[in-house]
């Protein structure tokens, strides 16, 4: 299999339910030879096989991922102290992405994730978008979000929350129509 650097990579960033996969399926539908990859996967997958569970009882929104999600919190925190980056790399990995041109993180959280494509000498020709998609509150609710005490207020939701050179800001409480002019020109960047 090739193993090529991508030509770019999508950084998609944005609290819960603004409408990430909503937006990443459709700059999907228009853009060739990609690969979409999510950090909060390999992570589950990883504590199951390490804890002996059942990965797809994990994935979904049971107790049972309740009971273990503070564990499993601590336990990617003590492996991201030595190395911030092991996730993302292992979702590279795990999705085969060096045989494709454009790379779709879906879920970017944190500072380290942005910087990993945007500073690091390995992606210095590779075109990098950080792309925010932002939602008002009331819209989110609709969508079926609610505050959540442990999930909300942590990191992983937040960590991105103060960053402001994001490449495109994208408003998604309007129009299918006011959406897709927000997206039109990432995809004609994407396709030049
Ligand atoms: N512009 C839109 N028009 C209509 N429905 C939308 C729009 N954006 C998002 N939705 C719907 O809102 C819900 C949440 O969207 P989505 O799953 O894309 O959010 P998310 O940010 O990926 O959420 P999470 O952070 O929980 O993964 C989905 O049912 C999706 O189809």
């Amino acid at each position: 299999m090739a193993n090529k650097k991508p030509k770019t990579v999508l950084l998609i960033s944005g609290k819960r339910k603004c409408g990430k996969d909503f937006c990443v399926d459709l700059l999907s539908k228009c853009l060739s030879d990609l690969v979409v990859f999510r950090i909060a996967s390999p992570i589950k997958r990883q504590f199951a096989k390490d804890h002996n569970l059942d990965f797809d009882r994990l994935l979904d929104a049971t107790l049972y991922k309740e009971d273990y999600r503070q564990q499993m919190v601590e336990w990617s925190e003590r492996i991201r102290a030595d190395d911030p980056n092991y996730f993302l790399r292992l979702t590279i990995d795990e999705s085969n992405a060096k045989s494709k041109s454009i790379w779709i993180l879906s879920d970017a959280r944190r500072l380290c994730d942005v910087q990993y494509f945007k500073s690091s000498e390995e992606f210095k020709d590779t075109r990098v978008l950080a792309i925010r998609i932002s939602a008002s509150v009331e819209t989110r609710v609709k969508r079926g979000w609610s505050f959540t005490v442990g999930v909300d207020d942590k990191e992983t939701e937040c960590g991105l929350d103060s960053y402001t050179d994001w490449d495109f800001v994208i408003d998604n409480d309007g129009s299918d129509e006011d959406l897709m002019n927000q997206l039109q020109p990432i995809i004609k960047l994407i396709n030049s």
